[in-house]
């Protein structure tokens, strides 16, 4: 028997929608939103039957009926820690999405694939939220009582292509060290030791490399001074950090093509910050060298900048010393996001229930 299952990716900017039977992908759309729309909206959570509709209204133009599915999937957000898998969305895991920690697209993906699931009497999962946290007592300390470091990145994609890597190096992703780093509008470089993340940094709360739209980690003492200048409110703040840092900030874009663009026209700024970030990127990399003993198996760069020759190079200039250096470009979280629902479908896997 083939399954068919749908797949619902909401992002900052855009909807992602297919559908698979089976691992073959059926159909797949980005609607996009235009920023100025979604800015009318006063919290992510109100956006929530704007984007329903536009699903439905999607698959309706496209003759899909949602009731040949067998399956809804959506990518899963700020719920507790939980361990990797797939989930399926249940009563408390609606409360949880309805009542997110931290606002982030994510947290519709639960709840649409939810209620379209309803609709038809199928059930609605997630795989691995950005919330997936098997990391490593060692690395929770921040260095100060009171604040521990958190587990929140790509983990969906990071996955993926985890075991993506594994099997092009012929080993099996439980028993392999390898080191992925998500290079999207967002970074996180992952130690992926035996299957398990046991070290990350948090791609949403100022760690690690600077990214196209985030700042990374920043020198505490200037921050501390920003935040009390009186000049700032704390959403301005968390906006120069997530959002509005990295390459927003430099230049006022987070498409790196455009700051390439620049640099090619001997914008000298634009070169010695296109370069920054790949010094920040290795920087990471190194240090999760450190964190797997220097047993690692391979590393891979993904996400949409590792389609930059000009990144990857300087990348893999300062890494490659540590590992043979693999490049997937782009990122396939609908894919991640079918297959982890497949696995279930098929019976390989067995959900688990959030509580
Ligand atoms: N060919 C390319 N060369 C350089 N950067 C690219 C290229 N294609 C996409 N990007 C950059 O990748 C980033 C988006 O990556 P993506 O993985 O799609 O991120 P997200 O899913 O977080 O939005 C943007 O900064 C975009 O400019
Ligand atoms: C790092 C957590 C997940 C995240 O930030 O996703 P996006 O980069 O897609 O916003």
């Amino acid at each position: 028997m083939k399954f068919r299952v749908l797949a619902i990716n909401p992002g900052s900017t855009s909807t992602k929608v297919a559908v698979y039977e089976d691992d073959a992908v059926q159909f797949s759309e980005v609607i996009n939103h235009a920023s100025e729309y979604l800015e009318t909206f006063s919290s992510v959570a109100a956006q929530y039957a704007f984007r329903h509709n536009a699903i439905i209204s999607l698959l309706q133009e496209n003759n899909i009926s949602i009731h040949t599915l067998h399956a809804v999937v959506g990518r899963g957000g700020f719920l507790k820690p939980i361990a990797s898998g797939t989930y399926v969305v249940n009563e408390a895991m609606v409360k949880a999405l309805e009542n997110p920690w931290k606002e982030h697209a994510s947290n519709l993906g639960g709840l649409i694939a939810r209620k379209i699931a309803d609709e038809v009497g199928i059930q609605a999962y997630i795989v691995d939220p950005v919330v997936v946290d098997e990391m490593m007592s060692v690395a929770r300390f921040s260095g100060l009582k009171g604040i521990e470091r958190q587990s929140i990145f790509h983990a969906l994609n990071q996955k993926a292509v985890a075991r993506r890597l594994a099997e092009d190096i012929d080993k099996a992703y439980g028993s392999s060290n390898v080191i992925i780093a998500h290079l999207g509008g967002g970074i996180t470089v992952g130690a992926h030791q035996c299957g398990k993340v046991v070290d990350v940094n948090n791609g949403l709360d100022g760690e690690g490399a600077f990214s196209p739209e985030r700042s990374g980690t920043l020198p505490v003492g200037d921050i501390i001074k920003r935040c009390f200048s009186g000049r700032y409110s704390e959403d301005a703040i968390k906006r120069q950090i997530v959002g509005g840092g990295g390459m927003v900030s430099y230049f006022g874009t987070n498409d790196v093509r455009e700051v390439e663009a620049l640099a090619a026209r001997h914008d000298e700024e634009a070169s010695l910050a296109i370069d920054a970030m790949a010094y920040q990127v290795s920087k990471e990399i190194g240090a999760m060298a450190a964190v797997l003993e220097g047993n690692v198996d391979a590393i891979a760069l993904t996400g949409g900048v590792a389609y930059s020759e000009v990144i990857t190079q300087s990348i893999m200039k300062r890494i490659a010393f540590i590992a043979p250096v693999h490049i997937y470009p782009g990122e396939d979280e609908m894919t991640a996001l079918a297959m982890g629902a497949l696995r279930v479908l098929k019976q390989e896997e067995e959900a688990k229930e959030y509580e």
